[in-house]
């Protein structure tokens, strides 16, 4: 058993190793102290392999479930090796296999995953220059994803794509691993990290990889997904399958679609936006209150998962914007109530779809499915007859695509009992009347007395042996005994199995064929269900894409369900998609923070409007702290971002420009763990942000010289798109005349050179003055008036034009309970310091752009090379340019 185990072993050298020994799973030697540290189990000792006492620690098979949890959340894989050979038959060791390796990424049980999340696995592959090839995919939802970007922009990649795990080539260079290994390590927005996971090179083969998605594609050409050239991607693909294939010991039948993900495509929200605005999880890190959790009142997990990637992936291209608000708007009628409660218990049709067609669906799942499948047509036929001929297109596609594919339901309720068994393997499952032999064999076991006293009074008719006894023993098992005085009417067909003093036993050859069926009944009945499930398996795979299908427009009906109810809850409005670029909001509102202040009733939220525009495309807002400026800039990103998604958005009303990405510089974080300080991060973040929006200079292209000034000066990207800036105190971190200059510096950038709106938030009074001299900037404040509540101050959290008058600051510092005599002394430093700064001030213009570096004069001896036109000159005249060349650079 020791030699069969240590073969199995070395195929998986990284992966702990859960070898099946009756009702346990054992681990050995190393895999067993590992295991027994991480999961507080005993180690023990039996036997010796080798001279060495084998050390074992092991863990029972009905709670498996619960130790691999807490293994794939430490990041550990498992390796399942089951017993695949028959016990009965086998001469030592029953064989064993590893039929499934359990991954952070590839996990397909219901019990390990999270209902409203993905596990998703991906592969990076650095090309020939500085792109990388990624393809992902979240085994249980079925597609495949191609992308190639630029390795700086990995980071925001792997935040978006947000995988448990991903795989890398051996060869890639020391370098590029560490930076992997690095950003592995970094947790992502949700708090989890990624496990990196070393392969072959020869794993990551462009060829091999295009092969491979030609043929789970079933298609001929990767042309029609624009696909063909993304060579890095493919490589990726084919090393991303292969692993995914290799944990689910069995190939991926349910992936059947491809999607390149684009940079271009989406609109961008940076890791800072996402964790800014606090999307799917809080700045501390939990999961609500977000803007996820405010939205998500779906029905089912599916609806969940996606209205996640609606949030987190919303297209520049408005189209599918539309639809969903043209659905939403259709639904809001009353016809979502409806629809809502045929939702409400549905299965997670999508998990159990991949499970399958990866075979390791289990007998209630199926039950599952089958009631769901009958919901599924309940709310295909009644939203088709909603909706008329008129209907919007995503509500008709999804009703179509909502109808069972014929066959499935009955097949299942046919083929599986109402309640069936947990498992396969404990019986119990089939239902009867599905198959002949197993109603039989079922009927052997729970007819048996049934047929012995039929059989009985059979035998004594047709003998005259009035005391004839049909009887069963474990020695002899079934006879008929005819006490020796009867013996001469025994007919002929009575085969003599034992004699005993005063009577005879006998069999008859349907009493032989009564107990084959008999004694064998049990465990045939069993192998018969499990033949008969794997075969139910088979037939269920003509199933799989109407089924992805259908899970996928439950999940989108759940999923515009949801945002039908907020909308009409929460009193949201459609927002307008128009070409030209602005920002245009009426009576906006931050969501989360609204939903707070009603839960605690601490007053009611004040709307603000917000018009951005080429003429006005820079807010500088001022005002006191406390006063609602970072509430004010989130809710402009949080629209925005709603909008982007297709969803109605807190405000009277909203008109939309295109708009191709979300920057945020929010708060400052001290990234303790990088050694980066305050500032650091804070210029760092900035920096970022202003490549992000400054316009490439292309080869060819006029140099962007002198900076675009007034309403021309910004023009959008190509595609007519800008950039969405918040800029929240930038420059508070360092001595104030540095973060003025640098704040003062930065808008100035972002005004005249980058392509974006800004709403630029920031306590320096000085900048204030910015718009003066910047046509494209205005200046609003939120409000405060003096006088009131103990403090001194009243925030009114209204935005309105102009700078503010004063900051508040020690006002808001008596509010926060610092002790009054400190707060006497600050009020006295500031007079002394308003005094003081009035007096020395001198006009200093911050906003001014460098003066031109002077221009370098040239050399007299290049001007006097420039002269020479060589094919003009004889020899003796180049003799001569030669030695005055010679004298005019000093050298005689
Ligand atoms: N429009 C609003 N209506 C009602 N309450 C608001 C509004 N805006 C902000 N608030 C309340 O004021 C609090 C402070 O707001 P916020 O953090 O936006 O202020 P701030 O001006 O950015 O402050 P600081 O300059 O100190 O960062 C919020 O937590 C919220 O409770």
């Amino acid at each position: 058993m020791m030699q069969q185990y240590l073969a199995i072993k070395a195929s998986y050298p990284h992966t702990l190793v859960f070898y099946r020994m009756g009702d346990f799973y054992e681990m050995f030697f190393a895999d067993a102290e590992k295991a027994a540290r991480l999961l507080d189990i005993t180690l023990t000792q039996r036997g010796q392999s080798a001279g060495e006492p084998v050390i074992m620690a092991g863990v029972p098979f009905h709670s498996v479930e619960s130790y691999l949890a807490r293994l794939i959340k430490l990041g550990e894989s498992v390796a399942i090796c089951e017993q695949v050979g028959d016990v009965a038959t086998a001469k030592g060791p029953v064989e064993r296999k590893v039929v499934r390796v359990v991954t952070p990424g590839t996990l397909t049980d219901t019990e390990l995953l999270s209902e409203k999340a993905e596990a998703v696995l991906l592969a990076v592959h650095p090309g020939a220059r500085t792109g990388l090839g990624l393809a992902w995919l979240s085994v249980t939802q079925g597609i495949v994803f191609l992308a190639q970007c630029d390795s700086d922009d990995l980071p925001d990649w792997l935040s978006r794509i947000n995988p448990g795990e991903v795989l890398y080539s051996a060869e890639v260079t020391p370098t590029f691993e560490k930076r992997l290994q690095a950003l592995a390590a970094q947790p992502l927005t949700s708090g989890q990290r990624t496990v990196a996971v070393v392969r072959p090179a020869w794993a990551f083969d462009a060829g091999l990889g295009e092969r491979k998605l030609l043929e789970q594609l079933q298609a001929a050409s990767l042309a029609a997904w624009d696909a063909q050239d993304l060579r890095d991607a493919h490589a990726a693909a084919a090393a991303l399958l292969a692993y995914a294939e290799h944990t689910q010991g069995q190939a991926l039948t349910h992936v059947r679609s491809l999607q390149v993900a684009r940079s271009g495509d989406l609109i961008d929200l940076p890791f800072n936006t996402r964790r800014n605005l606090e999307l799917t999880h809080t700045l501390r890190g939990e999961t609500q209150p977000t803007l996820l959790s405010l939205l998500d009142t779906c029905h089912t997990g599916m609806g969940s998962r996606t209205l996640r990637q609606w949030l987190l992936e919303p297209q520049r291209e408005r189209t599918q914007a539309r639809e969903r608000l043209a659905a939403i708007g259709r639904l809001r009628d009353g016809l979502f109530q409806r629809l809502r409660s045929a939702l409400k218990g549905a299965s997670d049709v999508e998990r159990i779809t991949a499970r399958t067609a990866l075979r390791q669906v289990r007998p209630r799942e199926l039950v599952g499915l089958t009631q769901t499948l009958a919901r599924a047509q309940a709310l295909s036929q009644s939203l088709a007859s909603a909706l008329g001929p008129e209907a919007p297109a995503l509500l008709a596609r999804t009703a179509a695509d909502l109808m069972p594919p014929a066959g499935c339901a009955e097949l299942l309720t046919q083929a599986i009992q109402p309640e069936p068994a947990a498992l396969v393997r404990d019986g119990g499952v089939i239902a009867d009347g599905f198959d002949t032999e197993l109603d039989e064999l079922r009927a052997i076991q729970t007819n048996c007395d049934g047929f012995l006293i039929d059989l009985e009074t059979r035998e004594r008719a047709r003998t005259g042996i009035a005391n004839l006894r049909v009887q069963y023993n474990k020695v002899h098992g079934f006879y008929i005994e005819v006490t020796q005085g009867q013996i001469d009417k025994v007919p002929d067909d009575y085969r003599r199995r034992q004699t005993l003093k005063n009577a005879e036993r006998f069999i008859t050859p349907e009493l032989k064929a009564f107990e084959d069926k008999a004694l064998s009944a049990q465990e045939r009945a069993l192998a018969r269900e499990k033949w008969l499930y794997e075969h139910l398996l088979d037939q269920l795979q003509a199933f799989i894409d109407p089924l992805t299908r259908l899970a996928r427009a439950m999940a989108a009906l759940d999923a515009l369900c949801a945002l039908t109810e907020r909308s009409l809850t929460l009193n949201w409005s459609e927002p307008a998609f128009t070409p030209e670029p602005c920002i245009e909001i009426r009576g906006g509102r931050h969501p989360v923070v609204e939903a707070r202040l009603n839960e605690t009733s601490g007053g009611s939220f004040i709307a603000n409007d917000t018009v951005l525009g080429p003429r006005a495309r820079m807010q500088v807002i001022t005002g006191p702290n406390m006063g609602g400026k970072s509430t004010y800039m989130r809710q402009v990103a949080v629209i925005v971002l709603l909008a982007g998604m297709g969803s109605y958005v807190p405000a009277q009303s909203c008109r939309l420009g295109p708009i191709d990405a979300i920057h945020t510089r929010i708060g400052a974080a001290d990234d303790l763990a990088n050694a980066q300080s305050t500032f650091m991060v804070e210029m760092t973040e900035a920096a970022q942000i202003l490549n992000a929006v400054t316009p490439k200079e292309a080869p060819g292209r006029p140099k962007l010289t002198a900076p675009p000034r007034g309403e021309d000066g910004a023009q959008p990207r190509p595609g007519g798109a800008y950039s969405l800036v918040l800029m929240d105190e930038i420059g508070r971190g360092t001595s104030t005349f540095d973060g003025l200059a640098l704040a003062g510096g930065i808008a100035a950038h972002l005004h005249d050179k980058a392509r974006c709106f800004t709403l630029f938030a920031t306590h320096y009074f000085e900048l204030t003055e910015f718009p003066a001299s910047h046509h494209g900037a205005v200046n609003v404040h939120v409000s405060a008036a003096e006088g009131g509540g103990k403090a001194g101050i009243v925030f009114l959290h209204q935005i309105e034009p102009g700078p503010a008058s004063r900051s508040y600051g020690i006002q808001v510092a008596r509010l926060a309970g610092v002790p009054a005599a400190v707060v006497q002394h600050a009020r006295h430093a500031l007079a002394a310091l308003e005094s003081h700064s009035e007096s020395s001030r001198s006009q200093v213009d911050l906003f001014a752009p460098p003066p031109a570096a002077p221009e370098a004069e040239t050399p007299p001896v290049v001007a006097a090379l420039a002269a020479i036109d060589p094919d003009a000159l004889s020899p003796r005249e180049a003799l001569e340019q030669l030695y005055t060349l010679k004298k005019i650079a000093g050298n005689p």
